[in-house]
């Protein structure tokens, strides 16, 4: 985990680092030649009202045993789950001060403790948590907090009751609505269109299922801002380096370079597993099915092919319109060249425009989504 800043004129694609490391899967890039090369749309992202820069940052900076306390002492019970770089717990602090509270007080946070032997580059920890703690969107987990104590490093967000995509698309027996898919997936275009709008333009270079989490109105936010410049292979070559990522763009496997486009590419990855219900990669499916697009890549863009790879437990929740029309976003979001992808706000277009021509799929033939809503994933409830 990590973030690569740095410094390119904004025409894209833009070229970024070398660096392979998982570590910085997140990175900055400020623009010197602000909107060269950009639709003019592109920048409503940043201006449409709905995300900010603040001032300054209001990331509070915490002690090791305010969090300890928080989380009463990383009780196991509370542990959300865990990721690459550490894990996650439940934990408290009061919704005004930010202090930390007696456990189910206050405001429930989702405290993620980092495994320091994978960060690497810590002198820029202060001044990455302070930009991206400044960064403020409806569609971005909000960065609440930090500590940085001796070999202890942590990072505080807002919790997502809801769990991840990856949670609902992949975790449950129930399958995952359709209008839920598609809402969840307009939400995280809006984040990522708002990072890539951004005059310091943001990539954020992992963007997979389970860094969409979700609200208790089932919106969608990018979680993860923050866990920043922390392991770059500059560093430390020692870094294992993941070749295989399974959502990174091809050009960024065959050269290193890293694009805001690379974005688009595992945008549209995760657009490929909600209309499936598959998984991007699966080595247990047969020979030749184990990438999923390699494998459904010639049926996105026919009509009457594309209709079958929809995922069985949502038929009749969708229009066969809308199927075609998610067939060919997606075929464009992974196009192999990333000058031919389309920026995040055009993918956002096309989403709402999908979600708008659902509408005539009478509401009797969709699942009750406040049933569905009622359940949250088994580790969430408490
Ligand atoms: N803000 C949050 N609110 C609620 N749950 C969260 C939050 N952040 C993370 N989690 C949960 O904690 C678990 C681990 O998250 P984490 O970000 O560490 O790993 P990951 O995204 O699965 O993988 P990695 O960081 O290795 O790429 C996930 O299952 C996620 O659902």
């Amino acid at each position: 985990m990590g973030l690569c800043v740095s410094y390119f004129s904004s025409s894209s694609p833009s070229k970024m680092t070398n660096n392979r490391s998982r570590a910085d899967f997140l990175s900055t890039t400020e623009t010197t030649n602000s909107n060269v090369g950009r639709p003019n749309q592109f920048l409503r992202a940043a201006s449409d009202g709905s995300g900010q820069i603040l001032e300054s940052t209001n990331v509070k900076l915490y002690s090791f045993l305010d969090l300890k306390t928080a989380t009463m002492n990383f009780k196991p019970d509370l542990m959300l789950g865990q990721g690459g770089f550490g894990e996650v717990y439940r934990g408290w602090i009061d919704a005004k001060t930010l202090a930390p509270s007696i456990a189910g007080s206050g405001m429930t946070v989702a405290v993620k403790r980092l495994n320091s032997e994978n960060v690497h580059d810590l002198e820029d920890w202060q001044s990455v948590v302070n930009v991206l703690g400044r960064l403020s969107h409806p569609n971005l987990v909000k960065l609440l907090g930090h500590c940085r104590e001796g070999k202890e490093l942590l990072l505080v967000y807002e919790f997502m009751p809801k769990g991840s995509l990856s949670d609902h698309l992949f975790q449950r027996t129930e399958p995952f609505p359709w209008d839920l898919r598609i809402k969840i997936m307009i939400g995280a275009a809006r984040g990522l269109a708002f990072l890539h709008g951004l005059q310091r333009t943001v990539i954020y270079r992992e963007f997979n299922p389970s860094k969409i989490l979700i609200d208790s109105n089932y919106e969608a936010k990018i979680s993860d801002l923050g866990q920043a410049k922390l392991g770059s292979l500059q560093a430390n070559p020692q870094v294992t380096v993941r070749i295989m990522d399974k959502y990174a763009a091809p050009e960024y496997l065959a050269t290193g370079h890293l694009y805001v486009k690379s974005d688009v590419y595992g945008f549209g990855l995760v657009l490929l597993e909600i209309m499936t219900g598959l998984r991007v990669y699966d080595p247990k499916r047969p020979e030749g099915q184990e990438s999923l697009l390699n494998w459904l890549r010639p049926k996105l863009s026919s009509k009457d092919k594309v209709k079958h790879i929809m995922d069985k437990g949502i038929k009749g929740q969708y229009s066969s319109k809308v199927a075609t029309e998610m067939g060919r976003i997606t075929l464009s979001c992974t196009e192999p060249d990333p000058k031919k992808r389309p920026h995040m706000m055009e993918v956002l277009d096309v989403l709402e425009h999908i979600q708008r021509i659902n509408l005539v799929i009478p509401s009797s033939s969709k699942p009750d989504i406040a049933s569905y809503s009622h359940s949250s994933p088994r580790h969430y409830q408490y």
